[in-house]
């Protein structure tokens, strides 16, 4: 998958997508990453890449020559074409379900706008889908751009490794997680890791994860649980978890 950010901060996103897991899969050549910056697509000598807004106000505004001459470039960086991506607050709430859906995808562009934001014009024109990462607002979309990026990322085949398979992330199939514990087995305060995963009883380890699953998402994110159609097994872990909660 290649993946091309239009940014005024290339820096960040390289920064973003050189370490861990996605860092890993460049290397690997399972992605390729690569950050544009209109600023080296003006034409004046202070390289305006604002203008102000139309109806006066305090913000301003991307100059459009600029972003519709870097993504030209992007377009025909390579021969196949990419989808692009306008981050935005307005755009439609980023889920583990899109994620899936567009790391299958050969090819994405990531515009990250910067003050406030891009011409409607452009958008109508240039931008296929438009994604939020949060209801919140900040300086530029290159946070939303590297949350695509590392999510999308290690979804790429051979990104990951069996320890730290997405297979038993949160979210991949619905729940959030279960608790981790590492050494001391009772810490400082006397708090002892839960016996089950002392046991060496894989079954019962795994039963025990699945019911923490099921639970914490029943507790911190109901929403979640109430999208998902749980199996017999799954209810009865559910049950129990409930039962010692209550
Ligand atoms: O919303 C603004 N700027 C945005 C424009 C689009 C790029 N920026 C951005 C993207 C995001 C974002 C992206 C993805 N998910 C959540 C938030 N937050 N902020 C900055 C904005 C800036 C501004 C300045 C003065 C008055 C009003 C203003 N609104």
């Amino acid at each position: 998958m290649r993946i091309d950010v239009l940014t005024l901060f290339p820096e960040f996103i390289h920064a973003a997508a050189a370490v861990g897991v996605v860092g890993r899969a460049q290397q690997r050549g399972l992605i390729e990453v690569a950050a544009w910056n209109p600023r080296d697509f003006t034409h004046d000598n202070y390289r305006r890449v604002d203008e102000r807004t139309f109806g006066g106000g305090p913000g301003m505004v991307m100059s459009t020559r600029p972003l519709t001459d870097c993504l030209a470039a992007i377009r025909t960086a390579v021969p196949e074409p990419a989808r692009v991506i306008y981050l935005t607050p307005q755009g439609a709430r980023l889920t583990q379900r899109r994620v899936r859906e567009l790391a299958l995808l050969p090819r994405l562009a990531l515009v990250c706008g910067r003050y406030e934001g891009i011409d409607e014009r452009l958008i109508a024109r240039e931008i296929d889908e438009e994604i939020s990462i949060g209801d919140y607002v900040l300086s530029g979309g290159e946070l939303g751009a590297a949350v695509i990026i590392d999510a999308v990322g290690r979804l790429q085949p051979g990104a990951l490794n069996d320890a730290d398979s997405a297979a038993h992330d949160s979210f991949e199939d619905g729940l959030l997680d279960c608790p981790h514990y590492t050494r001391p087995e009772v810490d400082a305060q006397g708090d002892a890791v839960p016996a089950v995963l002392l046991s060496g009883d894989h079954a019962a380890i795994a039963r025990w994860r699945r019911r923490e699953a099921l639970g914490r998402t029943w507790l911190r994110r109901p929403d979640l649980l109430a999208r998902m159609t749980l199996s017999r097994a799954d209810r009865a872990l559910l049950d129990d978890f409930r039962r010692t909660w209550l």
